[in-house]
Parts: structure tokens; sequence; C-alpha cells
């Protein structure tokens, strides 16, 4: 079952961080001009209490009203230039930074197309889900304001303690004296904080998990009355959360006391000093109101550190996450390890006939396959082990097998939805994993038994089977041999489009549109497990005798469970054991083996069962 994977060994959010380099590098120049122009207004924001004591110290000493009005005229047009600059920043930063977040997210979904089956089993789809919104956008948000507003703020607070102790170097050192206590804490609650925020993003992805699964699983929900338990399960999935949130809140409000109190302290305390030192004469009254006014304009430089922090390492946990996804090794053009031989050129439909028409590689066959699941059980029992079968050239071979005895895992080693852990396949005497995959796939097409269509049209979903050449004349072919007509009396024909995962229509009728889509593109090589299985017996008596015409065609594998299914084939395999144990016709099987035997006549019964 799909399950939340262990996160990755932590590093220092700093190095988490440095791996978005690849895509901040083509916006760089942007970034670095917006960091620029947002230092320079925040320096602007510094001016101010400069020309503040100009005027205190200057006309209003002097009681110059023209120049207390030029002074005012001055201070606007600094508090103009200073929000233009961030209004600037913010323009230069918004397009950039969209790109950022849609190529990363182009990126992470092209890398799941391509990521093996193995890895889809064993990752939690709301996982996956939640690493392509939330966590990108937390990336986003961090690339706008924490990455420049780290390094405005701290430009801001160096240029401004350097005009206070330049101002009045006691005051200034008074005021830095909670420097070390605030750095401390900081170091403090970003360790504590990349915990809380790891676990809290994980469980949004858990929690996507459950509602994605409530949505798919409504009519089994619905069917069972199993709503409140989910209920149950999503609220107390939910107050988790909310529990990690809080934590986090707790967390930043303990930051933001010690990052606001200290620093008032440290004020109020240079505020007092001042004030004795302009009794005593000590110090212009002007240089205290610039001293005061520089430090109240560094308060938020200071007291944003926290959630800029909070936002950086939430960000250092995203990108963390974007890449354990990133880092999972795809699916391989051949699968063969990087030093194998280059891949084999699959020999072409004529060739495989004209070389393989008494030969003993033509069609398809397991030598010796053996196989187990990546995430099984160390020292578990292999799901096949020993598997030898030989379908030959243009032969519809049924396969046979008690539940759970890999009938279905036997079926899709050979499109290599997964790789076989020992042995080999090969198509026409040509090993699978010296094939690209990409023509392995369009030599061999399948039909699962749970038929999985997607939200497109009709048409759209049955030439997904075919090459992009492929037009009306192979869909209608299709259509027609799946017995998949009813499509023709849907409102918009072959243009109709099946919602979500194709619920909008029956069982029977997404199994043949699945088919349609398996044959499409005449594969040389057919796989379909259990194709007829959602077929009422008159729709199935129609679609067998389609695809018995399909079949003589093609060299194919048909999981089967019924006699009827097994009707269709020239010879039966019976998987037993996690081996091919015997091999021959319906009826031979019938005779000489008892297991064969016994699963015939028990689903014989089941089916007479099932039509009285
Ligand atoms: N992704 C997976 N990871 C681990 N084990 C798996 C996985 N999928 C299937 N199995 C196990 O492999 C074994 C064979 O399963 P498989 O689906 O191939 O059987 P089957 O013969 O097709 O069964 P049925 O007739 O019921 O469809 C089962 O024991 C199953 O639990």
């Amino acid at each position: 079952m799909a399950t939340t994977p262990a996160p990755t060994a932590p590093r220092s959010a700093v190095r988490s961080l440095l791996r978005l380099w690849p895509y901040v590098r083509p916006v760089r120049a942007r970034l670095g001009t917006a960091a620029v122009v947002a230092v320079v207004a925040s320096c602007t924001g510094l001016v101010i209490p400069l020309v503040l004591k100009w005027i205190v110290d200057g006309p209003v000493a002097d009681r110059d009203t023209g120049g207390v009005w030029l002074g005012a005229l001055y201070l606007l047009l600094l508090g103009i230039a200073e929000a233009a600059l961030f209004g600037l920043r913010r323009w230069l930063v918004a397009r950039p930074l969209a790109g950022v977040e849609a190529a990363m997210r182009a990126d992470l979904y092209r890398h799941l197309q391509r990521l093996p089956v193995a890895f889809h089993d064993r990752w939690a789809s709301g996982q996956l889900l939640s690493r392509g919104t939330t966590d990108l956008m937390l990336l986003r948000m961090f690339l706008a304001f924490p990455l420049t507003f780290l390094l405005v703020n701290s430009v801001t607070i160096l240029v401004g303690v350097l005009i206070m102790l330049a101002q009045d170097w006691t005051l200034g050192l008074v005021l830095l004296a909670p420097a070390l206590p605030v750095m401390v804490v900081c170091w403090l609650f970003e360790k504590r904080y990349s915990q809380v925020a790891r676990r809290a993003q994980d469980q949004v992805g858990d929690l996507t998990t459950l509602v994605e699964e409530s949505v798919l699983g409504i009519r089994i929900i619905k069917g069972f009355g199993r709503h409140r338990s989910q209920a149950l399960a999503f609220r107390d999935l939910s107050r988790t959360l909310r529990g990690t949130e809080l934590a986090k809140a707790r967390l930043l409000a303990g930051i933001f006391a010690a990052i606001t109190t200290l620093p008032e302290l440290a004020i109020g305390a240079a505020l007092v000093l001042g004030t004795v030192q302009v009794a005593d004469g000590d110090l212009s009254a002007g240089t205290l109101v610039a001293f005061l006014s520089t430090a109240l304009a560094l308060r938020w430089p200071v007291e944003s550190i926290g959630f800029l922090l909070a936002m950086s390492q939430e960000a250092a946990t995203a990108t963390e996450r974007y890449f354990e996804v990133m880092d999972a090794a795809p699916e391989s053009g051949t699968g063969q390890p990087a030093d194998a031989a280059a891949p084999v050129p699959v020999p072409t439909r004529a060739r495989a006939r004209s070389q393989n028409r008494s030969s003993d590689h033509d069609g398809l066959r397991f030598e010796n396959v053996r196989f187990r699941y990546p995430d099984a059980e160390a020292g578990s029992v292999p799901v096949l082990d020993g598997v030898d079968l030989h379908v030959r050239h243009g032969e519809t071979m049924a396969l046979v097998g008690g539940t759970g005895s890999g009938k279905t895992t036997l079926t899709a080693l050979v499109p290599r939805l997964h790789e076989v852990t020992a042995g080999r396949i090969t198509l026409d005497g040509v090993d699978i994993t010296a094939m690209p995959r990409q023509e392995l796939r369009t030599l061999v097409a399948v039909a699962f038994e749970e038929p999985t269509l997607f939200s497109a049209g009709v048409g759209e979903n049955v030439l997904m089977g075919a090459a992009d050449t492929a037009g009306e004349a192979e869909l209608r072919r299709a259509l027609a041999v799946a017995q998949a007509d009813f499509v023709h009396a849907l409102p918009q024909g072959t243009d109709t489009q099946v919602g979500e995962q194709g619920l909008s229509l029956s069982g029977g009728q997404r199994q043949r549109l699945a088919l349609a889509r398996a044959v499409v593109g005449t594969p040389r090589f057919l796989v379909l497990d259990d194709p007829l299985s959602a077929l009422d017996v008159h729709t199935e008596a129609l679609v067998e005798a389609a695809l018995r015409r399909v079949l003589a065609g093609t060299t194919a594998l048909v999981v089967a469970h019924r006699p009827s299914t097994v009707l269709l084939a020239d010879r039966v395999a019976l998987l037993s054991g996690g081996r091919v144990t015997a091999v021959g016709t319906h009826h031979e099987l019938l005779r000489t083996n008892a297991e064969y035997a016994w699963l015939m006549s028990g689903r014989t019964e089941t089916s007479e069962r099932e039509t009285r």
C-alpha cells in the first residue's frame, strides 16, 4: 500500500535551499536587481531620521518656517521614493518567480511520469500532490520575500547601527546589547522549527491523500455507510495537523516575543540615557531624535526576522520534500545498467515472421523468470520463481491460476511496468531489457482488469493506444472490435467527455473502451488482464467474437478467470506456486491436471449460478 516515505536525513536549511539554484539561475539578474532596489529603498528610509535631525537642530531651533517646510518636502519625497522603489522590486520579481514555480511544477510532473510503477506503489498520491502544490507555493513565497528581505534587513540593520554609532557610540552600544541573545534565540528557533515544519508539511500530504481517497471512493463510502468513520479519520488527521500548526505558532510567538521585547528594552534604556545626556547638554536634541528615529526604523527589519526565518525553514523543508521525489531514479531508456550493451533494435513484424516462423525464439518467452516486489519484506518468498513459458508467434495463451498466484504480476512484467528480479523475457528473440522502453510499449498493448480512463473525450481515451497518426478509421475499427459501439449513441459521440477516471460510464463500458484502447494500435503483442470480467454474458459473447478476430493476428497472453475466456485461447498455462506448472489445451488440462480442473469447475459452477 502507498504510504508516506520516511524523510531523508536532515541537512542544513542553507544546503537544502542551495539546491534551488538551477531554477533560480535563469532569473538571477532580475532577483539581484530587485534585491539591490530593495536595499536602496530600505536605506532611503534610514535617511529620514537624518533629515529629522537637520530639521530639529536647524530650522526648528532657528525658528525658520521656510526651512521646516523644505524639510517636510524632503521627507515627503523620501517617503515617495521608498514606496516607489519597493513597488518596483515587487514588479521585478513577480513574473520571473511565477516562471520558476511553473518550471519546477512541470519538471516534477514530467519526472513523476517517468518514475517506475514501484515508486508510485510506494508513495501516497496526496504526498505527491502536496509537493506539487503547497510546497511549490512555499518556495515561490520564499524566493519572493525571505530570500530578498533577509539580505535587505541585514544590510538595513548594519547601515542603521553604523548611523547610530556615528551619532553617539555609547547609545549605539546600548542598542546593540540584545544582539547576541537575539541571535541565540534565532538559532534555537530554527532548529526546533525545522522539525515541526517538516511534520506539518508531511501531515498536509496525509490529509490530501485521505481527501483524495474519499472523493474517488465516494461510492464505496456511501454504499457501505462509511461516511461517519471517514469523517472521524479526517477529523483525527486534521486535529493532528492543527496540533502541529499550533506548535509552530507557539514557536513563532516565542521568537516574536524575544525579538520584540529585547530591542524594545534597549530602545527604552537608550531613551532614558539619551534624555539625561540632552539634559546635561552632552547631546543635541536633534541627534537624540535622529537616533531614536533610526532605532524605531530598525524595529521592523529586526522583528520581521522571526517570520522570515520561519518561512525560510518551511521553504527548506519544501525543497527537501521536492527533491526527495526528483532524486528518485526514473525508468531508464532501456532499463539496462549504464555499461550495458547498446539497445537492440526491435525486429520488424515481417522480419520477425520470416525469421521466426519455425524458430523457438519467436513470440513471447519467459525464461526462468523470478520476481519479488521491491518493497516486499526481505527474505519473503518471491511472487514468481522460475517461470518458463513460451507463447508462440500468433498464438493466444490463457493464463490461469488461483487468486494471488501472480497472474497480474506476470503480465505487468511484459511492458516492463516492473523489472524482473532474475531471468529474462524475450519478444521475437529480443530481450525486452535491451529494447528502448518506448518501442517495447508500442509493440505490447495492455488492458488491465481495472480499466482506467482519463478526463478526456471517449475517442481520445481510445486513441491513446495508437500512434499519433491514427485517426477516425482506426478508432471506428477498435470500437467495433471491442463492441464499444455504444459510444456512438452518447450525446457527443466519440467527443463525449468521460468524467474523472471514466466514472460516468458503467464498468462494462469502461472495460470495452480499455479493450478498444489496447487493440487500436494493432499491437504485435497483446497482454490482457481478465478483460471481460465486467461484461454481462451477452456482451461478453459479442466481445469474444470480435476479440477472436484480433487475437488471430497477434501474439497474446490473456489472464482468464472464466472458462469462456479460456476458450478464446489456443493453449492455457497454469500458474501455481510462483511457476508455470502445466501448459496445454483447455481440454487436455481439464483431463490431466487436477488443480486446473478444480479451478475451472469452481468457476463453471459459480458462473452458472451467476447466470441463473
Ligand atoms: N505492489 C505490490 N507490492 C507488493 N506485493 C504485491 C503488490 N502487488 C501485488 N502483490 C502481491 O503479489 C501477489 C500476486 O498478486 P497478483 O495481483 O499478481 O495476483 P493475481 O494472480 O493477479 O490475483 P487475482 O486473480 O486475485 O487478480 C499477491 O500476494 C499480492 O499480495
